[in-house]
């Protein structure tokens, strides 16, 4: 892996090194570093609490390390410039819940650039990949929880990003759109977007390129989910998190 990021072709989309984050006297991030490579998608897997939503705002530059770096794209996070270079989904939906979907999608269209017949037409796409197609009018306030996650999703798609960060995106959505969001993410990876999301479902981990599983505010593994099991002993992500977490190795 390049140490240089802005020069070479096969430079990591996000690099991160050696990131520390602390609240107070507790350390929530403990001297974590790895690389996202162009068209991957990587998962973050771990506990609740664990800290995987700080490692998002801390790559997203929501929020600043204590120690370490990001480098997003061959630019130093925090940028305020990099908003437009990737989509975000937050873990709490951030909507406009007085507003139709149709509105805040054309608010935030605009906001990432796109007007006139290329944000209609994206609209349109991205409300088909979240099958809200036929809720475009609808105030948000009517919208159930999956409606919003659903939305919320659409919006990070919208300007067609290089990389995607989704901060537990399928969270209250049913099993069969789940599935087919999962289809469409493959997709957008085969068309070359980055992803990181963070998942709780042992399930999206194993479709994930690569795994990174957090416990503790540690980086615990970092590989492929096959890799993780081989080198864990064990059948399945679940049990492999519980040898490498509590050091009980086979
Ligand atoms: N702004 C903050 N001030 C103080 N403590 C915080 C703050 N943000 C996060 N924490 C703490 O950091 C730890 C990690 O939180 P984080 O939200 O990153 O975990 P998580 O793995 O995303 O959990 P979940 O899966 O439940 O979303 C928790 O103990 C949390 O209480």
């Amino acid at each position: 892996m390049s140490s240089n990021p802005s020069t070479s072709t096969a430079a990591p989309v996000v690099d991160v090194r050696n990131i520390t984050r602390r609240f107070g006297d507790k350390t929530v991030l403990d001297d974590i570093s790895f690389g996202v490579e162009r068209g991957e998608l990587l998962g973050l897997l771990g506990p609740s609490g664990s800290g995987k939503t700080t490692l998002i705002k801390l790559i997203t530059g929501i929020d600043k390390a204590d120690g370490g770096s990001v480098v997003m794209l061959g630019e130093r996070m925090p940028k305020l410039a990099m908003l437009q270079r990737f989509g975000y989904m937050a873990q709490s939906d951030a909507l406009y819940n007085e507003l139709t979907a149709k509105e805040n999608l054309t608010f935030f269209g605009s906001l990432f650039g796109l007007k006139g017949k290329q944000l209609g037409s994206r609209i349109q796409e991205a409300m088909a990949i979240v099958n809200l197609q036929d809720h475009l009018n609808k105030t948000v306030a009517s919208y159930s929880g999956g409606m919003k996650r659903r939305l919320s999703l659409a919006l990070a798609l919208l300007h067609e990003p290089e990389l995607l960060i989704l901060d537990e995106p399928t969270v209250g959505i049913d099993p069969v759109l789940r599935q087919s969001i999962w289809h469409e993410l493959g997709a957008m990876r085969e068309r070359g977007t980055t992803i990181i999301l963070t998942t709780h479902v042992m399930d999206e981990a194993e479709k994930c390129d690569r795994l990174g599983m957090i416990r503790d505010g540690k980086l615990i593994a970092i590989d492929t989910p096959a890799a993780i099991k081989e080198k864990s002993g064990t059948a399945t992500i679940e049990e492999a998190f519980i040898v490498y977490g509590g050091g009980v190795r086979a």
